[in-house]
């Protein structure tokens, strides 16, 4: 028995909802560049959940059901008002989805139908919960959904207490479409694994939020933007960069697992970072990033994913640092409930095994010896 570390090109498991099949990343067979032009996000979910396009009619009740299940119970609010002030805020989301479970009658029915309704209810109750968590933290009280027909625009409403403008609206939800599957990435794979002995989806959500939140997963969006703000000056980067790359260190929101030539979601990323500095004047963090490209790329070959340029993207619409990887389990919810849904159809535990390289032949010592 050899190991392969990281699992590295090891096939774990057999998955009907999104592929990357030489650099190209489809859902359901949809190539993302024709779902990103496209596609709403609801679509996107709806198609992740049940293979295929909605229908008008199937789109609008798929809407209707996530407005009717975006408040989160009180009891939940009312914990996250205790919650320090500083908390970060993946562990108080990880935290507020894990007590969803203890107020869902049905948080433990394993029927089909069940699960189905706990996916929509988890997909409308994760933004409900960020931005009370960025409410409350500022010392404001959180606001119910207002029913918009996009996720986006209650998303933006609930953070802000303003009505979301088109411009950022249509941003948040490419970007949405964007995050919201990608094959068996660690945290989809921590939910696979998690629901695989049969315990129910909030224990799934959970782990895979626990999993997103580290920086070389999700929270390198985040990372992203810290590095952005450290360097500071686009005189700064040359200096910087050289730096970091000399001493090995990781430049974040660079390289992938799987793509090696390029991730084929960050030129969409890269265009809206664009566009969204042309909008509102201040194109710094755009062309900071796109140096920081030319000197990664350049000197490393290593290509930006899916968490460079989401950074500048996310700062453009003023959306705090610490909510970019919260936002990030927004959209990818719709994707671990897929999975989680298509295990639960074919399940068998996941186990795998481990090499043995430890000591052999030990001998037990009595503590006086030792
Ligand atoms: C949504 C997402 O999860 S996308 C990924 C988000 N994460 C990041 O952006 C963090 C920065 N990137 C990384 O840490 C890695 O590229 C990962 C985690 C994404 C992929 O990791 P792995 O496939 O295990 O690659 P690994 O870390 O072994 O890197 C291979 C080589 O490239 C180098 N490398 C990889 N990424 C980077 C980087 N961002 N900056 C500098 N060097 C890097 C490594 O140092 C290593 O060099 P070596 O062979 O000289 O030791
Ligand atoms: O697939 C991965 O390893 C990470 C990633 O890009 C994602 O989860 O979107």
């Amino acid at each position: 028995m050899t190991a392969t570390k990281g699992l590295e090109g090891i096939v774990a498991a057999q998955s009907s909802i999104s592929s990357i099949i030489d650099g190209v990343l489809t859902y359901r067979g949809y190539d993302i560049d024709d779902l990103a032009e496209h596609a709403s996000f609801e679509e996107v979910v709806y198609l992740l959940w049940h293979g295929k396009l909605p229908t008008k009619a199937e789109l609008d009740q798929l809407i209707a059901d996530l407005n009717a299940h975006a408040n989160v119970p009180a009891a939940v609010i009312y914990q996250m008002k205790t919650y320090p002030k500083d908390a970060n805020s993946m562990a108080a989301l990880r935290t507020a989805v894990s007590s969803l479970a203890l107020y869902d009658e049905e948080a433990n029915d394993m029927s089909p139908e069940a699960n189905l309704r706990k996916a929509i209810k988890l997909q409308s109750q994760i933004p409900t919960i960020v931005a009370a968590f960025q409410r409350i933290r500022s010392g404001l009280e959180p606001i119910a959904p207002k029913g918009f027909k996009s996720l986006a625009a209650n998303f933006l409403y609930q953070m802000t207490g303003k009505e979301p403008d088109k411009v950022a609206i249509e941003a948040l939800d490419k970007a949405l479409v964007l995050h919201a599957d990608h094959e068996l990435n660690a945290s989809t794979f921590a939910a696979r694994v998690t629901v695989a002995t049969l315990t129910d989806i909030y224990s799934g959500i959970t782990s895979a939020i626990g999993t997103l939140k580290g920086p070389l997963h999700g929270g390198a969006n985040e990372a992203v933007m810290a590095m952005l703000e450290e360097i500071g000056t686009y005189e700064n980067i040359e200096p910087y960069i050289n730096a970091k790359l000399e001493k090995k260190e990781k430049v974040m929101g660079f390289g992938h697992r799987v793509y090696k030539n390029g991730d084929p979601r960050a030129k969409h990323l890269q265009k809206m970072s664009h566009e969204l500095g042309k909008i509102t004047g201040n194109m710094n963090w755009y062309n900071m990033s796109i140096k920081i490209e030319e000197m990664v790329t350049g000197q490393k070959g290593l290509k930006p994913n899916v968490d460079f340029y989401s950074a500048s993207v996310y700062t453009s619409l003023e959306i705090p640092r610490d909510l970019f990887t919260p936002i990030f389990a927004i959209s990818r919810c719709s994707g671990w409930t897929a999975h989680i849904l298509e295990q639960y159809a074919d399940n068998r535990l996941i186990r795998p095994r481990a090499e043995y390289v430890g000591p052999t032949n030990q001998k037990y010592v009595p503590i006086e010896q030792r």
